[in-house]
């Protein structure tokens, strides 16, 4: 096999050693997300139902639950990338286009990879949600009036160092967490993706100072063995000190 007959070459040196079983590591763990891929039934659904990727049912189904997303709300989809969490924001807070007599609802979708376009949505590819420059542009597109859910699906490129990876995780969620302070209407929910670890706890605890009810979810969808959870904080309480450049106090 291919790079077996590789390691057979008498001169290899150590550097070429090193790429070598670097990329035997990539090649053994491409082919075993491409079987579990092949295994997974929510990735047939995903095509059946015109969804970009299976992570659509992780929605639908918080959704099913808690019925955060209806019909006229205005969403902020940050990490949206390919898009389906905004493909079923879409849906649902456009009444699954059934009903044209309810009100019409808005989505605004970021990622800092690009996203194709999604009728209904307001797309914001290529843009990095840890700039300045990403929160001006959302804030200026949504202008004087704020919005009802903030969700966060957001998720680093994993290094393979679990620690800094969940640090990394940690990070974008309190970024997510301070930029829904600044635009979610009083009573509104945020939605945001962690990976469990003992950090998690903590930010359950910052965010019961904005939002009047914290609950941790896993729904069937999201693989067994990852350790993403999502935690839904509803209940906006607003913020009596206004935030300056995004930072409280
Ligand atoms: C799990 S994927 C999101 C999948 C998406 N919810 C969907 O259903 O199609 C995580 C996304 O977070 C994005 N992301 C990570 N860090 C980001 C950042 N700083 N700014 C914007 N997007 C970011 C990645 O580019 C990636 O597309």
């Amino acid at each position: 096999m291919f790079p077996w007959a590789l390691l057979e070459r008498k001169k290899m040196n150590f550097a070429r050693m090193a790429l070598l079983v670097d990329c035997l590591k990539r090649w053994k763990s491409s082919q075993q997300w491409l079987s579990r891929q092949r295994a997974d039934h929510y990735v047939e659904k995903a095509k059946m139902y015109n969804y970009r990727c299976r992570s659509a049912f992780k929605l639908l189904e918080i959704n099913d639950k808690t019925n955060i997303l209806q019909p006229g709300l205005t969403v902020i989809d940050l990490g949206a990338s390919p898009g389906s969490w905004t493909q079923v924001a879409v849906q649902k807070t456009n009444s699954d286009g059934a009903d044209e007599s309810k009100p019409k609802g808005k989505v605004l979708s970021i990622d800092k990879l690009q996203i194709f376009p999604i009728e209904g949505a307001t797309i914001m590819s290529n843009l990095d949600f840890s700039t300045v420059e990403a929160h001006t542009k959302v804030i200026q597109l949504i202008g004087d009036s704020k919005v009802d859910i903030v969700l966060s699906d957001m998720a680093p490129s994993a290094t393979g160092v679990r620690e800094l990876d969940k640090d990394r995780i940690i990070g974008l969620c309190y970024m997510a967490i301070r930029f829904a302070a600044l635009v979610t209407k009083v009573d509104g929910n945020l939605l945001i993706k962690v990976w469990d670890g003992k950090e998690v706890p903590i930010l359950e605890m910052d965010l019961e100072r904005f939002y009047k009810s914290i609950k941790i979810l896993k729904p069937n969808a999201s693989r067994s063995d990852s350790s993403e959870k999502f935690i839904l904080a509803r209940g906006f309480k607003g913020i009596e000190r206004p935030l300056k450049n995004g930072r409280w106090g």
